[in-house]
Order: C-alpha cells, then structure tokens, then sequence
C-alpha cells in the first residue's frame, strides 16, 4: 500500500517505561470519558488498547452501522480516530504524556460494516519531545493493509497542557483535585 510519509531518517531509539503494561495487558485509558477509548463514553469508541511485544499496541475495533460513511462502509474519520487513539497508546509505553501533532491516513481498501479491524502500531522513533508512531488496520493478514497510518506526538507536562481546559471536560470534578495548586 502506498504511504508518501516521510519519515526522519535520524530518529532515535527509546525503551519501554518499566512501569508501562505488559505484553498482553491492556495500556489503560488516558481519560474515562476519552471519545476514543473511555469506558465512561457512551456515544465514543471504546477501544481497549493491549500492549504488544517491544513498543508496539493493537486493538480490535468492531465495525458497527452507526460508523457507516459510504453505503455499508466505515467512515474514513471513524477510521482516523482509531488510529489516533491507538498510536497515542505508544507514549504510555515510554511513559509519556503526550498528544497528536501530526496525523496523516493513506486508505487503501473499503472497510466493510460488520467487519472487525485490528490496529497494530509501533514506534518508528522519537526526536527530541516528537515521538514518530505508524499504524496498519488489517482483518488479519498484516501484510494485507486496509489503510496506513503515521502520526507525530509531542510529550506534554500534563497539568499545564489541561489546566485551562479542564473545567470543561465531564469528569471535571474527578480531575479538579489534580489540578488545584
Ligand atoms: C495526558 C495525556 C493525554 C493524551 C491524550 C491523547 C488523546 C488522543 C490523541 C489526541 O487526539 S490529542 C488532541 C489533538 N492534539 C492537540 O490538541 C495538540 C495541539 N497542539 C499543541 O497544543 C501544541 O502544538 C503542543 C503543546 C503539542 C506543542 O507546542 P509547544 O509550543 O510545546 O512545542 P513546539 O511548537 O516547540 O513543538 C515541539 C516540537 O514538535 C514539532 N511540531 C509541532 N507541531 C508539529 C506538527 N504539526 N508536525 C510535526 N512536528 C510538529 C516542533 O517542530 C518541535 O520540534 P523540534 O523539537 O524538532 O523543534
């Protein structure tokens, strides 16, 4: 499949936080009312992202009717907050707080409604705060792509990043506590 990212050819190397899940062990949502994998979202994704080996994620995300884009199938934005969310699982592996800076999705094939598509990402490398992730969707065979992804994080000090956005979010009151002085 074709991808015209460019990707840096001087990035560094990173290793795994030692406290970051296991293989196998879910990496944990980063918000409980996350659009993308909150257990406390109704109307959002509610990907569960598992470790892999090394510094990679996946998750399985069911294709269900209400993401329907072109007749029965999935809409290329449902398609793009997946992968953003499952990429944005890679700084959690280097203990990071980080958010997306730079998305891009090269789609390849439809993907139908009633199918389920597993993400897998992986950190290519980091650059100084960036941390460089691609991602693949596929029904199985890795080596047949639905569509492509690559995104650019930037780590964040997360109590500045939030603190005037805050009071806005819908669990407010549980992170208020964290961010009072
Ligand atoms: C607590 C964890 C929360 C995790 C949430 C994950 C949720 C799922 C993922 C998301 O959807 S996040 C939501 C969408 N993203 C945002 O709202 C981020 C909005 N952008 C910002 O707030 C600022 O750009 C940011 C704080 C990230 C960076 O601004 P700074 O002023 O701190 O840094 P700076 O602009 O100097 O950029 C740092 C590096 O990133 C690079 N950079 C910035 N924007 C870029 C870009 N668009 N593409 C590539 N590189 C970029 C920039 O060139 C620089 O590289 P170098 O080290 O090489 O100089």
């Amino acid at each position: 499949m074709r991808s015209e990212f460019v990707v840096p050819t001087d990035l560094d190397t990173a290793t795994r936080h030692p406290r970051a899940a296991a293989p196998g062990e879910p990496v944990g949502e980063h918000n409980p009312v996350c659009y993308g994998c909150g257990s406390r979202a109704p109307h959002g994704l509610n990907l569960r992202t598992i470790a892999g080996d090394g510094l990679t994620v996946w998750a399985d995300m069911a294709v269900t009717p209400w993401m329907e884009g072109g007749p029965g199938v999935i809409h290329g934005g449902i398609l793009s907050t997946a992968f953003d969310e499952v990429m944005g699982a890679i700084p959690k592996l280097l203990g990071a707080n980080a958010v997306t800076v730079h998305l891009e999705i090269d789609y390849g094939k439809p993907v139908s409604v009633g199918s389920t598509v597993r993400l897998h990402a992986e950190l290519l490398g980091v650059q100084r705060r960036k941390i460089f992730t691609k991602a693949v969707a596929h029904l199985g065979d890795p080596n047949d792509s639905l569509a492509i992804a690559h995104a650019v994080f930037v780590t964040i000090k997360g109590r500045e990043h939030f603190s005037d956005y805050v009071e806005n979010s819908r669990a407010a009151d549980e992170y208020r506590p964290h961010f009072t002085p």
